[in-house]
C-alpha cells in the first residue's frame, strides 16, 4: 500500500458549508460511485460516516456534520453542539463555498466557529463549472478572508474538476497510519439512520413547501426475513412513522384519500430496495408530535 518514500496516512475530514454549498455533491464524487455498509464503527469517531475514500497513500474518512447555522431554537443549538465538537475531533475540516454565489453572512458565520477549533481549514470553492474565471478568482481571494486556510482549492463536482487533487491534497494533511476500514466498505452511517433520511427525503420531495421544517421521521422495527418469493433473498419489512409538528400539518402528508402518503412510500421504496438489497414493504405512518423542535424529550425520542 504505500510506498517507502511516501507513508501511509489516514484520518477523519468533515465537509462544512451553508446549505448548497456543494458538500454532498462533492462527497459523493470523492467517495465514487460504491456504496457499501458498514456496521462496525472504529472506536476513534462517535459521528457518522458519510463515505471512506480509498486511494493507494491513504485513506480519507468523511464524516458528517450537519447543518451548520444560527441556532433558532433548542434542536438548532444540539446540532451547532455537534458540529463544534466534530470540528474539534477531525483531522481536517474542509470549508465549502459555492464560486456562483456571493460570500455572505451564513459563510461568516461558519468562518467563526472555525476560528474557534485549532483543526487545519482547506477552503474549497465548489462549483467552478457554473463560474467565470474572474468570478471564481474574486471568491478565492473573497473566501481566503473569511478564515485562515492551509490551502485554497477551486473545484467542480459536478464536471469532476480538480476533485482527485483536492483528495491527494487531504491525504497528505492527514497523520501517518493503518487504513481505518477495509477497502470494501464506503459508509457506515447506521441503516437505520439510512432508512429514515430515505423516507424522509421523499416525503419532503413529495409535501415541498408545506410541512417545512417540522418533520421528522422514526424507524420503529426493522423486521427482516427470507422472500417468500425467493428463499435466496431478503424480504425487509419496515414500520416507519412520519412525525409532523401541527395537527393541520397531517393531512398534507396523508394526502386525498391517502394518495400522498402512498407517493412518499413509493419513492422511499425504490432507495429502500437498493439499500436493503431485496424486497421491502414500508408501512408508513403520520403522527402530530408537537413542538418536537423545543421539547428535549421528542428530541431524545427522535435521536438528537
Ligand atoms: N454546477 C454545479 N452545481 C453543483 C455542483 N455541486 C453541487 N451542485 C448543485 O448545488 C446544489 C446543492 O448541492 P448539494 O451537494 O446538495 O449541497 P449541500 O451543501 O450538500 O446542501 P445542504 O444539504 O443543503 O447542506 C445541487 O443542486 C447540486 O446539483 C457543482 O460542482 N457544479
Amino acid at each position: 500500500m504505500s510506498t517507502p518514500d511516501a507513508p501511509y496516512r489516514s484520518g477523519f475530514v468533515a465537509l462544512v458549508g451553508r446549505p448548497n454549498a456543494g458538500k454532498t455533491t462533492l462527497t459523493n464524487r470523492l467517495v465514487g460511485d460504491k456504496v457499501g455498509i458498514v456496521s462496525n464503527r472504529p472506536q476513534t469517531t462517535r459521528h457518522a460516516i458519510r463515505g471512506v475514500v480509498h486511494r493507494p497513500e491513504g485513506q480519507l474518512v468523511l464524516v458528517d456534520t450537519p447543518g451548520l447555522h444560527k441556532p433558532k431554537s433548542l434542536l438548532g443549538q444540539r446540532l451547532n453542539d455537534v458540529v463544534r465538537d466534530t470540528l474539534a475531533e477531525v483531522d481536517v475540516v474542509v470549508f465549502c463555498i459555492p464560486a456562483d454565489q456571493p460570500v455572505g453572512a451564513g459563510d461568516a458565520y461558519i468562518a467563526r466557529q472555525l476560528a474557534n477549533v485549532s483543526t487545519p481549514v482547506v477552503l474549497v470553492v465548489t462549483k467552478t463549472d457554473a463560474a467565470s474565471k474572474k468570478q471564481i478568482t474574486a471568491q478565492l481571494v473573497a473566501a481566503s478572508q473569511l478564515v485562515e486556510a492551509r490551502e485554497v482549492v477551486p473545484v467542480s463536482a459536478v464536471a469532476d474538476e480538480q476533485v482527485d487533487l483536492l483528495a491527494d491534497l487531504l491525504i497528505g494533511m492527514l497523520p501517518e497510519g493503518p487504513p481505518l476500514y477495509p477497502d470494501d466498505q464506503l459508509t457506515d452511517d447506521d441503516v437505520e439512520r439510512q432508512i429514515g433520511e430515505l423516507v424522509r427525503e421523499a416525503a419532503l420531495e413529495k409535501v415541498r413547501q408545506e410541512v417545512p421544517h417540522g418533520l421528522a421521521v422514526s424507524v420503529e422495527e426493522i423486521i427482516r426475513k427470507p422472500d417468500p418469493r425467493d428463499p435466496e433473498a431478503v424480504f425487509t419489512e419496515l414500520h416507519v412513522l412520519l412525525h409532523c409538528e401541527r395537527p393541520s400539518q397531517k393531512p398534507m402528508l396523508l394526502g386525498k384519500g391517502g394518495a400522498t402518503i402512498k407517493a412518499i412510500g413509493s419513492e422511499a421504496r425504490v432507495g429502500l430496495e437498493q439499500l436493503l438489497g431485496g424486497r421491502v414493504h414500508l408501512a408508513l405512518h403520520v403522527t402530530v408530535l408537537g413542538e418536537w423542535q423545543d421539547d428535549p424529550k421528542k428530541l431524545q425520542r427522535l435521536g438528537y
